[in-house]
Parts: structure tokens; C-alpha cells; sequence
């Protein structure tokens, strides 16, 4: 027998996990119009050889041969249309309907839509599938299980690789199954490799392999197995064959069945062992020639437009029928800008400010008037009532004054937290405060002293504390400004000799606009890198990545997809995020609008690689949010969002600004609170190290991808 006639032969192949060697030296064949029964015990190593014959797992040593080629090389056919794979999981996608999946196999595979449905009619009443536009979210183990199956069988491929494709499914439809395929492998030389754990269902087969401990005990038709062990069900003879190999008295079928049998039936024995032994080897020279004849080329990533079409249809479908999905994706932005919006940067209220005032022994001064608290005699200012004055200044929202009697109760007010701080106007306050005036810088020690207004303050809370220290300032200020007026001095007289100006930016900017650059990229980021992650994931976890693969989609393809769509969610939620932030709350903006949705646009799109690069390094979902926010929040507090760069210690600034936020977020204050346009250094700065990183991360994603493969 010739490789021509096998549709898959594997030689002495090896394939380890890690230290753990899963496949020991196995070798089989398949025939053409056959089908292949692959039996064992759960955890042999029936999954991982069939993912190497389809090209999805790399083997250590030994040879693969497929439909005349190498799995994943030219001229195998392996990935793509000649071959059907049908894997253990159900690899379909939930938000998928019945139809649906059938047709994205069929698409994939540049198959007419007419006929595609024409195979699905034929193949939903062979394997009575639920109604067409049910959801396979909707529907049970075994019905799923079903259209795995008919989405594997649609384009009736050369080879058919059936992963336990009747668990599930109820004896007399598991029958017309196998019967189904005695009839597909006679009528169109298909080649069936099917695992399963009922072993009898397998009696159907042309050839059987037993498979244990990573090798095949035995490869023969059922019938001989039964007649070399003479037992009656293929369960029996597989037990034989287990135990003899447990207590290492065999490797192979004829020793087992000598063990068996006595020397009776060693001659029958020995012809069959060996010409099992002929077929491996012949089809190994043959390999090795055509091998030396011709360089095998790997097959080229191209992208085809059929496959990206069916692909972006299943990535849509995906999105758009995911209810919940679409709600966070929409929403989450909002909710996050408005949290920060309204949670962020405002001035606290009703602060608790103790007033201790020994002048006039009252807080409120209840029926006091400003008319009458200066008077001008002899080119003099004369002050009267001055803290009932002052006090009026701190009718404000952020403060809320509490009357205390002496200091001592004040200041024990603030040692257990019920007030923030309290002030302290002495009995002779306002007479003490003209007479400072009056003398200038002749003025006594203690008339300064009782001249002033004492503050004692909680400045744990030191953000609290703070605000409401220079409110308490500006307060004065105003109160002294006014004052000056009134008594014809200059208004400014009272203020520090700086004379202020702004060319960028103002005095009475809340916090928030500091921050808003670095949320805006922070956000974006993040919002990137978990839908990224995420939606990777869930592809791979279900199965339908791989199963798409060995349909004949390239990664590339399925990449580029993921992408296209993800950005355009990103377009909206990037959208969303400037649009509340400048047009719903009115935050101001100097720069060109588009140069700023570009930088924001760009850091949400470097979130999105850099949730490509978790997807690859990570295993599961849990996985994937602990990388994601452990990699986010490092970078979240380096990046110059909460405190300015240059509070930091020179090291760790310029580590820093290698991080993918921080010369974004300065490039993006830059065009909000300055205006610089995109062509300035600085702003390209920004913009060239998001593209940089997504370069960098984009590159080092694909090369992991290949690398662990
Ligand atoms: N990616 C992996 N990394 C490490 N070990 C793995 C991996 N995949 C499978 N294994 C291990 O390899 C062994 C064979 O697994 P495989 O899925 O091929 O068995 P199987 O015969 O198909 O089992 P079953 O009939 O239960 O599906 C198992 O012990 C499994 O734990």
C-alpha cells in the first residue's frame, strides 16, 4: 500500500506538554474511503493527535502526512476545504442561530449560498436539528453538538475528523449517524477519523485503533480484533489489550494476542502485524522521496475576501445580538466620564469651620450692617465692627460656621474630628487691625498680633484642609480689597507685590481640567484593552478560533476582523467620552477638536493591541482582568494623570515617559489648554509614542502567537 491510498499517516510521532509526553512514538493510517474508529481512555491523547493532523498543535518529533502534504504547508489541503473537523468542544458561537452556523462554515469555505443551504437541508433532516433561527444559546447539549456536526460535514470534505461527535445524542440517531457515514465514505471515498467513548458504536468502522498511554495498542478492523482476542464485544478485546499493556507484557497487538490466545493463532497474528508494520514504512520512504524532490513552501497569509466577509458577519452578529455586551460597551464610557465628571476636581461644601469671636461674642452678627463699619476723619480710616464684617465674607457654600465660646472648646472640636478648623478674632481685633494700618511698619509686635485673624486647621485630609485654606485667603482678600476702597487706598495694597498673568490656562481652573487629558487616554486605554481581551478570549475558549483555522482562515485574517470592528466601537466610545466632557459639560478647549479625538482615538486603539498581547499570554478571562489591571494601574499612577511628572524622582520620570499614556497625555493638554497644532513637536511626540507602542505590542503579540503554536 502507497501514501496515495492514505489519506493520513502518522510516523513515530512524539508530542510532549511541557515534560509530560503525551503522543509516545505513535504511529497510524488512514485510508480513503474508510473510516478510522479512534478508541481509548479518556486522557490518552486522542484530542491532541487529532489537533496534530490538523495542523493546530506542533509535534515534537515523527512525520504528519495529510492528503498528500504536511499539515499547515502547501499542497496539504490541511488547514482548509479538503478537510471537515468536527472538535470535542462545540466550537460554534452562542449568538450564532442554527443556520447561521452552518452557513459561516460554508462561507468560509467559498461555497455558494445556494448550495449551502441545499447541504443544510439535507444535513438538519439527517441529523434532525432544532429549528433553523434558534439561537445556539437556546439550544441543548446534544442539539448543539448536532450542528457542530453538520457545520463540519457542509462542504463534504476529502477527510472527516469527527471528535466524539455522538456523545449526546440518543441511540437511534447515533445509528443513522454511522450509517450516514458507512454511506459518505462508499459513495464519495471520504476518509473518517472518529473518536468515541461508546466502543461498540465503532464496530461500524473498516479499522480501529486502540490508543493508550499516547500509543496505539492495536490498528485493525473490528471483526480481525474480535477474532484475534475472541471476545464477543470490542470492549472485551480492548480490555485485553489495557491490562497486557499495564503489566508491560506488550507493545503491540501480536504480542497481545499470543498472550491471549496461546500460540494458536500466532500465525494470523503475525501476517497482519506485519503488514501494518509495511504500511507505516512504506509510506515513510515515500515521504522522504517526494520530500527530497520538493521544498515545501509554507502556506502564504493571505487574506481572502470570502473569509473576511464571513468573518466580520459572525464578529457583527456577535456584537449585535449580545444585549449585554452591547449596554457595557456603550455605556461604561458614560458612566465613567460622568463619574469622573461629577466625582472629581469640584470644591468640597459645608465644610465645618469653627469661629471663636471675642470681639463681639456672635458668629452670625444677626443684625449687622456694613453702612457705618469705616469712616473717614482727618484723612484716617476708622474701622468699626471689623470681624462682623470679615464673617460676612464666609457666607459661602463651601463653608459651614459653627459658633464655639472659647478657643480651647474650638480646638478640642477639631482634635475629634467635628469641625476641619476653626478661626480665632480677638477681643480687640478691630482696633488692633486699623492700627496696624495706621502704623505701618512702625507698628508693635502685639498690635500686629491682635490684628490678625488666627487659623488652626485639621490638615490631615490635606486636599480638604487645602481647598479651604486658600479660600479662607482669597476670602480675606476680598474682604481687604473692598475695605481699601472704601477708605480711598489703593485696593491692591493689601495683596502680595506679584503682579500675575496668564498666557495659558487661568487662577480659578478646578482640578478636573488638570485630570482631564490623562482620563480621557487612561479610559479609552482601558475600555480597549478589557473589550479586546475579552472578546479574544471568549472566541478562543469556545473553540471557534481554532475550528475556524483548520476551516482555512489565517490567523491574520481573523486578527484584522477582531479589529475593524472593535475600532469602530472604539470610534463611538472615544466619541462619547469627548462629547460629554466638552459639549455636554462645557469643559473649554483651545486646540483643534480633531487633533484631540486623533490622540484619544489612538490611546483607546493601543489599549486595544495591548488587550491583543493579554489574549495571547493569557489562559482564561481571570487571568486576562488580572493582567489588564495589573499592567493599567502601574502605568495609571506613572503617567502624570493624579500629580504632575515633574513631582517625580528624575528615574522614575523617564521610565515614565517610555510608559504608552504619558507623552499622549501631555501631548493631548497640550493641544486642549494650549492649542498647539498637530505639526508641533511636542504634540507629535504623543502621537508618534501610541503609535510606536502599538507597533511594538502589535509585533511582539504576532510573534508570541507563532512562538507558542
Ligand atoms: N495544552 C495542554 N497543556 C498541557 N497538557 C495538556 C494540554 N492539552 C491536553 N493536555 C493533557 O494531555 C493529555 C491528553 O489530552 P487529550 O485531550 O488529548 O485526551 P483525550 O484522549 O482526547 O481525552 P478525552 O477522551 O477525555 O477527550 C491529558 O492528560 C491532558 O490533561
Amino acid at each position: 500500500m502507497t501514501i496515495k491510498n492514505a489519506a493520513v499517516n502518522v510516523h513515530d510521532v512524539v508530542k510532549k506538554y511541557g515534560d509530560k509526553t503525551i503522543l509516545d512514538g505513535l504511529s497510524m493510517t488512514v485510508n480513503r474511503g474508510t473510516i478510522y474508529g479512534l478508541l481509548g481512555a479518556s486522557g490518552c491523547g486522542k484530542t491532541t493527535l487529532l489537533s496534530c493532523i490538523v495542523g493546530r498543535k506542533s509535534i515534537n518529533s515523527g512525520e504528519v502526512w495529510v492528503l498528500g502534504g504536511t499539515p499547515g504547508e502547501k499542497g496539504s489541503g490541511v488547514p482548509g476545504p479538503r478537510v471537515g473537523y468536527m472538535p470535542q468542544d462545540i466550537a460554534l458561537v452562542g449568538e450564532f442561530t442554527v443556520k447561521d452556523a452552518v452557513f459561516y462554515f460554508g462561507r468560509i469555505l467559498n461555497m455558494e449560498d445556494k448550495l449551502i443551504q441545499e447541504r443544510f437541508t439535507k444535513l438538519s433532516k439527517l441529523l434532525e436539528l432544532p429549528p433553523d433561527d434558534r439561537f445556539l444559546k437556546n439550544c441543548s447539549g446534544g442539539q448543539q453538538r448536532r450542528v457542530s456536526f453538520a457545520a463540519a460535514m457542509v462542504h463534504m470534505p476529502e477527510l472527516l475528523i469527527l471528535d466524539e461527535p455522538t456523545v449526546g445524542v440518543d441511540p437511534v440517531l447515533r445509528d443513522k449517524i454511522w450509517n450516514y457515514l458507512v454511506e459518505l465514505v462508499h459513495t464519495e471515498k471520504t476518509a473518517v477519523i472518529i473518536t468515541t467513548h461508546y466502543i461498540e458504536e465503532a464496530k461500524q468502522a473498516d479499522k480501529i485503533g486502540l490508543m493508550r498511554g499516547g500509543k496505539l495498542l492495536a490498528e485493525e478492523s473490528p471483526a480481525r480484533l474480535l477474532s484475534l482476542f475472541q471476545t464477543d464485544t470490542l470492549e472485551e478485546a480492548f480490555l485485553i489489550l489495557s491490562r497486557n499493556q499495564e503489566e508491560g507484557r506488550i507493545n503491540r497487538v501480536i504480542e497481545a494476542a499470543n498472550i491471549s490466545n496461546g500460540n494458536g493463532s500466532m500465525q494470523s497474528v503475525s501476517s497482519t502485524s506485519v503488514s501494518s508494520f509495511n504500511i507505516a514504512y512504506d509510506s515513510k520512504e515515500e515521504l522522504t522521496f517526494d520530500r527530497k524532490k520538493t521544498k515545501i513552501k509554507k502556506d502564504k497569509t493571505s487574506l481572502e475576501r470570502h473569509r473576511m466577509k464571513a468573518l466580520l458577519d459572525k464578529n457583527w452578529k456577535q456584537f449585535y445580538r449580545n444585549i449585554t455586551g452591547i449596554c457595557f460597551l456603550v455605556t461604561f464610557p458614560i458612566l465613567e466620564t460622568l463619574c469622573f465628571l461629577n466625582g472629581v476636581g469640584g470644591d468640597p461644601k459645608n465644610l465645618k469651620l469653627g469661629i471663636v469671636n471675642d470681639e463681639t461674642l456672635s458668629t452670625r452678627c444677626p443684625n449687622f450692617d456694613f453702612n457705618g463699619t469705616t469712616e473717614i476723619q482727618d484723612f484716617d480710616c476708622h474701622f468699626n465692627n471689623m470681624s462682623c464684617r470679615f464673617l460676612e465674607y464666609l457666607e459661602h457654600p463651601m463653608i459651614h460656621k459653627i459658633k464655639f465660646e472659647t478657643l480651647d472648646e474650638a480646638k478640642a472640636a477639631i482634635r475629634h474630628g467635628k469641625i476641619i478648623g476653626t478661626l480665632y478674632i480677638a477681643k480687640n481685633f478691630t482696633k488692633s487691625y486699623e492700627q496696624r494700618m495706621q502704623d505701618g511698619k512702625e507698628a508693635d509686635n502685639w498690635i500686629v498680633s491682635f490684628g490678625e485673624i488666627k487659623a488652626f486647621m485639621d490638615l490631615s485630609n490635606r486636599q480638604t484642609g487645602a481647598t479651604l485654606k486658600y479660600k479662607l485667603y482669597e476670602l480675606f482678600y476680598n474682604f481687604q480689597e473692598e475695605l481699601f476702597k472704601e477708605c480711598n487706598y489703593p485696593a491692591k495694597l493689601g495683596n502680595l507685590p506679584i503682579q500675575k498673568s496668564f498666557l495659558y490656562g487661568n487662577e480659578d481652573e478646578s482640578y478636573v481640567v488638570y485630570m482631564i487629558p490623562g482620563t480621557i487616554i487612561t479610559l479609552l486605554f482601558f475600555m480597549g484593552s478589557m473589550m479586546t481581551s475579552q472578546i479574544i478570549i471568549t472566541d478562543r475558549k469556545e473553540g471557534v478560533w481554532d475550528r475556524s483555522i483548520v476551516a482555512g482562515v489565517t490567523s491574520l485574517e481573523i486578527t484584522i476582523t477582531h479589529f475593524i470592528l472593535q475600532a469602530a466601537i472604539m470610534l463611538l466610545q472615544s466619541s462619547e467620552v469627548l462629547l460629554f466632557i466638552f459639549g455636554v459639560y462645557g469643559y473649554p478647549y483651545v486646540g483643534d477638536f480633531l487633533t484631540m479625538f486623533l490622540i484619544a482615538y489612538l490611546g483607546g486603539i493601543c489599549g486595544m493591541v495591548y488587550g491583543f498581547w493579554v489574549s495571547v499570554i493569557c489562559e482564561d478571562h481571570s487571568q486576562a482582568n488580572i493582567s489588564v489591571t495589573g499592567g493599567f494601574l502601574p502605568m495609571m499612577l506613572l503617567c502624570g494623570l493624579i500629580w504632575p511628572l515633574e513631582a517625580m524622582p528624575i528615574g522614575l520620570r523617564i521610565f515614565s515617559k517610555c510608559l504608552p499614556f504619558t507623552l499622549a497625555i501631555v501631548s493631548l493638554r497640550n493641544v486642549m489648554k494650549k492649542g498647539w497644532p498637530i505639526w508641533d513637536l511636542q504634540v507629535c511626540h504623543g502621537i508618534g509614542s501610541l503609535i510606536g507602542w502599538i507597533f511594538i505590542i502589535g509585533i511582539c503579540s504576532v510573534w508570541l502567537i507563532k512562538l507558542k503554536r
